[in-house]
């Protein structure tokens, strides 16, 4: 029997409900598609920032995953927040251990307010255990910097960048381009794994209610491939489902407000 698609994200809990873990289930459940999850840290949040935060210990990590692995078949999964370099190791060891399908690697490293999300000395453990595991990598701009220790300024630095993602092991690589915010476009590159690439040019719409705006994107990208939807559909529709998210605001809190999770289906009717 053909099972219910299922997806998982392993993430951090923000307890502002609009980015994190929350902004991922929210997003697969708007995508039909049934969402698990491994929690990694917690994190007391709202649109302001993030004022505490506390990961949790490495043998709940490990349960966790162990108690999804007994009972369901999760068919595509992506990773945010995941604090340091120990709990970003753990993380790598159960997405080998286990088959939980394609992993997008969204590597969360510093929320919009200025929070850390993952400690500078894990970032090397992220770049040799976690990045070589990923089917699509999906870093912002800064997390590009850090990742390929370069400055991402021109079209050609996108595209530079991008191949050195993949020669370091992820198969697909997005770069975000969110953070130029000086443009009049959000234009996001991609590189696929046979070297085809392309932009995914939408108008910049001018909001500070941009929070979760990495996660939902991502969140969205895992749903489809749990649902099946090739890769470049895939990417697609979720460069869809955040700019309808974005361009269509819900008036929640009092700083980088959430973005809204219903606007796609409500626009597109999918
Ligand atoms: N103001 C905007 N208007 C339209 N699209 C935007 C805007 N800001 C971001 N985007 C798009 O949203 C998606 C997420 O990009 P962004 O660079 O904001 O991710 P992020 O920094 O990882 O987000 P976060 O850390 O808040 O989850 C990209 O497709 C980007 O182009
Ligand atoms: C828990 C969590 N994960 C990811 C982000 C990045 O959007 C955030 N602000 N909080």
């Amino acid at each position: 029997m053909n099972e219910f698609p299922q997806a998982l994200t392993i993430a951090g809990s923000d307890s502002g409900g609009g980015a994190g873990m929350q902004a991922d289930i929210k997003t697969i459940q708007e995508r039909h598609v049934f969402a698990t999850n491994v929690v990694v840290a917690i994190t007391a949040q709202n649109t302001l920032g993030v004022q505490a935060s506390l990961p949790l210990p490495l043998s709940l990590i490990n349960q966790q995953f162990a108690s999804l692995a007994t009972d369901f078949k999760i068919r595509a999964c992506k990773t945010g927040m995941l604090a340091d370099a120990e709990h970003v190791a753990t993380v790598a060891e159960n997405l080998r251990h286990y088959d939980w399908g394609p992993l997008t690697l969204d590597p969360v490293m510093i929320a919009k307010g200025g929070a850390q999300l993952l400690a500078d000395d894990a970032i090397d453990t992220l770049r040799t255990e976690l990045l070589p595991l990923a089917t699509v990598l999906i870093p912002n701009l800064p997390e590009t910097e850090v990742l390929t220790s370069s400055r991402i300024k021109t079209t050609a630095d996108f595209k530079q960048a991008a191949h050195q993602l993949q020669q370091m092991g992820a198969k697909n690589i997005i770069i975000k381009g969110g953070h130029l915010d000086y443009q009049s476009q959000a234009a996001d590159y991609v590189l696929y794994a046979d070297g085809q690439d392309e932009w995914l040019t939408t108008p910049r719409i001018a909001t500070k209610r941009t929070h979760g705006t990495g996660d939902t994107f991502s969140a969205c990208l895992t749903a489809e491939l749990a649902k099946g939807t090739p890769l470049k559909a895939a990417i697609h529709i979720s460069k869809a489902f955040i700019q309808a998210a974005i361009a269509n605001p819900i008036t929640v809190g009092h700083g980088h407000g959430p973005t809204n999770h219903w606007a796609y289906q409500e626009v597109h009717h999918d």
